[in-house]
């Protein structure tokens, strides 16, 4: 079996689009990762999350650079993979135990049966079902947390990603990207604005975009730039460095 090149191919198949929030609903309930979000996240993320592919398409060179041979490579909050299949193409013939981690059991389902039949058996690839804020990480060369630490209660963010850079081996890096809050509220505002331009661009109506922005109140907390690299840096990371940014979403690479 040849691994496909573009690791959103095998999302191509899952036919679903995103209209989970286009009829009106009387109460807007909290944000999941559920069967329902499961069935329809490829189409959702694509046009919910500006630069998507290209961060994807990025996580492989990224790997490509910084992954070594016999270490792991962690993508936490993995959901269907595709940050996964990245950096299994971008390890070429380096030999690393790729894991990918997510607490949604329907995400893991779905996640384990599309990697399974895209990827060799002699490629080391696992994809488990569990709380990132409780894994016990082996020494590891590159780290992905794809939007996912904006889930995790803020006050759990220092200590996971502590544990994160203690695992890395020297020369390692995480890759972390995130929505991104701004300190002047005036660009807070315009971020949010020219976000909501790029749903509408995507065929989210603004019905669409009000009620999946109530449903994220409270569940996705974004922090600025400043906040996450004074996090990081109290966590142990040397250097933390912005690579990627559309409007209010962000990608940073932070060096052990
Ligand atoms: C926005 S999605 C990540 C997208 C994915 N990384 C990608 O690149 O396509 C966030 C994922 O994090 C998972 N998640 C949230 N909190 C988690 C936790 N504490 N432990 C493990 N997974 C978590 C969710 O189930 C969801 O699948
Ligand atoms: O739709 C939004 O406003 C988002 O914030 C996009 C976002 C994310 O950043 O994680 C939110 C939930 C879904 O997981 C997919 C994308």
């Amino acid at each position: 079996m040849t691994p496909s090149n573009n690791t959103q191919d095998k999302h191509a198949d899952t036919p679903t689009t995103d209209t989970l929030y286009a009829s009106p609903s009387d109460i807007v309930e909290g944000f999941r990762f559920d069967d329902k979000v499961v069935s329809v996240f490829p189409d959702m993320i694509q046009r919910s999350v500006p630069g998507y592919s290209t961060i994807i398409h990025m996580i492989s060179q990224l790997t490509a650079r910084y992954a070594q041979h016999d270490t792991h490579c962690y993508d936490l909050g993995c959901s269907l993979g595709a940050a996964t299949l990245a950096m299994r193409n971008g390890l070429g013939a380096k030999k690393c135990h790729i894991v990918g981690i997510d607490n949604s059991p329907q995400m893991v389902a779905r996640c384990q049966s599309l990697v399974k039949e895209d990827t060799p058996e002699h490629i080391d690839i696992r994809i488990i079902e569990a709380d990132i804020d409780g894994v016990d990480f082996k020494p590891a060369s590159v780290v992905v947390l794809n939007f996912t630490l904006q889930f995790l209660p803020i006050e759990k963010r220092t200590a996971l990603l502590q544990r994160i850079a203690q695992a890395l081996v020297p020369g390692g890096v995480l890759i972390l990207s995130e929505k991104l809050a701004f300190d002047d509220p005036r660009h807070h505002e315009l971020m949010i604005e020219l976000h909501h331009n790029f749903k509408r661009s995507q065929g989210y109506s603004d019905l669409e975009i009000a009620q999946k922005r109530q449903s994220l109140e409270n569940v996705l907390i974004p922090e600025s730039f400043p906040s996450h690299q004074a996090r990081l840096k109290e966590a142990g990371f040397s250097g933390v460095e912005l690579w990627f940014q559309c409007f209010n979403f962000a990608s940073m690479i932070a060096f052990k």
